[in-house]
């Protein structure tokens, strides 16, 4: 039985190594695993430490991955029907979800404006000036509570869980490989700072919900904390429901939701800051859709450029991140390839929307044009930054409607400029989900 192809296996390293010297050379695990399937072929095998890891690169590999039924294991299986039940009660999908997301872009706008101090313009990071709102439209839908972006605990918030996906990458942590490194190297092996950050993070959720327990009324639950305490307090509830469960839902959310859309944004931020052209563009159809009225979910359908430039926003984002690791639930073959049971398998989405046999033209350029035909927006079938088949991301259409309406009202206010002292360094922060190095972009008020 042929496990598939990858570089060596030495004793105790297996392939880290390898993979470990590509990364560091390349900076990044996306490419480096991309570089691997140069080698080896759509479907490399890997050995990280103990673990047997396949990488699967390029859109026939990752589709035939996708949506095959022996590879869909993941931990969460009966919270996941949970949520796809009730998140819909909170917004998913709904147009609760649109008034929530609305409101939160307001917020952020009045935040910009405050920040201009009556000037007209203001620096910002980039990379960080969304993620207080993204959190707030999760933990809303959750736990119904909101806070300020200039919020202190809730910037703690983010900067740790931002902090935590740097720690910790697609094929783990080296102490989850080498568990040795934990007693012996806890703080250059960063098993130290994840532990805490975890318990910090875990700490927040059990303080917020311990303050919803006490406004808690049965008969009208307000969001999907309050539905799970109801099962929770019903008395032939499934053994897999508990408080740490409900604890550990919200800390998968947080760590699926926040920093992907983050990112997504920043991404589409740094490409529009560089495209002057685009940006005039999407202005421009803003201007004759909407005016000075906010957007919402429904003006997507009217504004196809705008829908183009999130979709394109998303591909910058998703060309250079993974799948959510699957398991192998039993035996099985992947292109020809034997996959014992229990295997990881994590899809690097570059070969499907930036490599070479991904069907975009120019792929390392922003041009929404490329979703466009007869003014009409129509999406290449590689375009995957969600995900395919059963294990497909269950906040797609949050994170649609977050990256379209932050970036349409953002462009509807102000102008995004290159700041020449500060030119963007096009390198990404390596981790879960990548990132924009650090960028500075100068924003002026447009006068309307
Ligand atoms: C731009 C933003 C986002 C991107 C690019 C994204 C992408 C993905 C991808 C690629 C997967 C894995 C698919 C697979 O394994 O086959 C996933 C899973 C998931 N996503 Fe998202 N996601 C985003 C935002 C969100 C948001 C806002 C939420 C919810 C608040 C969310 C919740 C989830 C969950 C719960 C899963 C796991 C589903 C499961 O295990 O069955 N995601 N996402």
């Amino acid at each position: 039985k042929r496990f598939p192809p990858g570089p060596k296996w030495y004793p105790l390293l297996g392939s880290a190594f390898q993979v470990h010297k590509a990364r560091s050379r390349l900076g990044s695990l996306y490419e480096a695993t991309a570089e691997l399937s140069q080698t080896y072929g759509p479907i490399v095998g890997l050995k990280i430490g103990k673990t047997p890891i396949v990488v699967v690169y390029g859109p026939q590999a990752v589709k035939e991955m996708s949506l095959s039924e022996d590879l869909l294991g993941r931990p969460i299986g009966e919270q996941r029907r949970f949520l796809v039940r009730h998140l819909k009660e909170f917004g998913f999908g709904t147009k609760n979800m649109s008034i929530l997301v609305e409101e939160e872009v307001s917020h952020l706008i009045d935040f910009i404006y405050k920040s201009m101090d009556g000037t007209d313009s203001v620096v910002f990071n980039m990379e960080s000036l969304f993620s207080v709102s993204i959190l707030n439209t999760i933990w809303k839908m959750i736990a119904g509570v909101r806070y300020s972006p200039e919020d202190d605990k809730m910037k703690t918030l983010q900067k740790m869980l931002s902090d935590l996906f740097k720690i910790i990458h697609m094929i783990g942590a080296a102490f989850s490989h080498y568990p040795i490194l934990k007693y012996i190297a806890p703080e250059l092996s960063g098993y130290k700072s994840y532990m805490e950050t975890h318990e910090r993070i875990w700490e927040f959720l059990r303080r917020d919900l311990e303050s919803h327990k006490k406004g808690h009324d049965p008969d009208n639950p307000r969001d999907l904390m309050d539905v799970y305490l109801n099962i929770l307090n019903s008395p032939d509830h499934a053994e897999s429901f508990s408080e740490e469960q409900l604890l550990a839902i919200c800390m998968d959310m947080f760590m699926a939701g926040s920093e992907t859309t983050n990112n997504s944004i920043s991404f589409g931020f740094l490409y529009l800051m560089l495209n002057p052209r685009v940006q005039k563009k999407a202005q421009q159809e803003i201007d004759l859709v909407l005016g000075n009225r906010m957007p919402c979910i429904d003006d997507r359908r009217n504004m196809p450029y705008m829908e183009a430039v999130t979709l394109e926003a998303l591909r910058m984002f998703g060309c250079r991140a993974f799948v959510v690791p699957h398991r192998a639930l039993k035996d099985t073959y992947l292109g020809g390839y034997f996959i014992p049971k229990d295997v990881l398998i994590i899809a690097n989405l570059h070969g499907c929307m930036m490599g070479p046999n991904s069907g975009f033209e120019n792929p390392d350029k922003f041009i929404p044009e490329r979703y466009l035909k007869d003014g009409k927006v129509v999406v290449p079938e590689n375009f995957l930054p969600f995900g395919l088949g059963k294990r497909r991301c269950m906040g797609e259409a949050l994170a649609r409607s977050n990256v379209f309406i932050f970036t349409t009202s953002v462009l509807q206010k102000f102008d995004i400029h290159l700041i020449p002292e500060h030119p963007p360094d096009m390198k990404i922060v390596d981790g879960v989900t990548p990132a924009p190095v650090h960028y500075k972009a100068r924003i002026t008020s447009r006068k309307l």
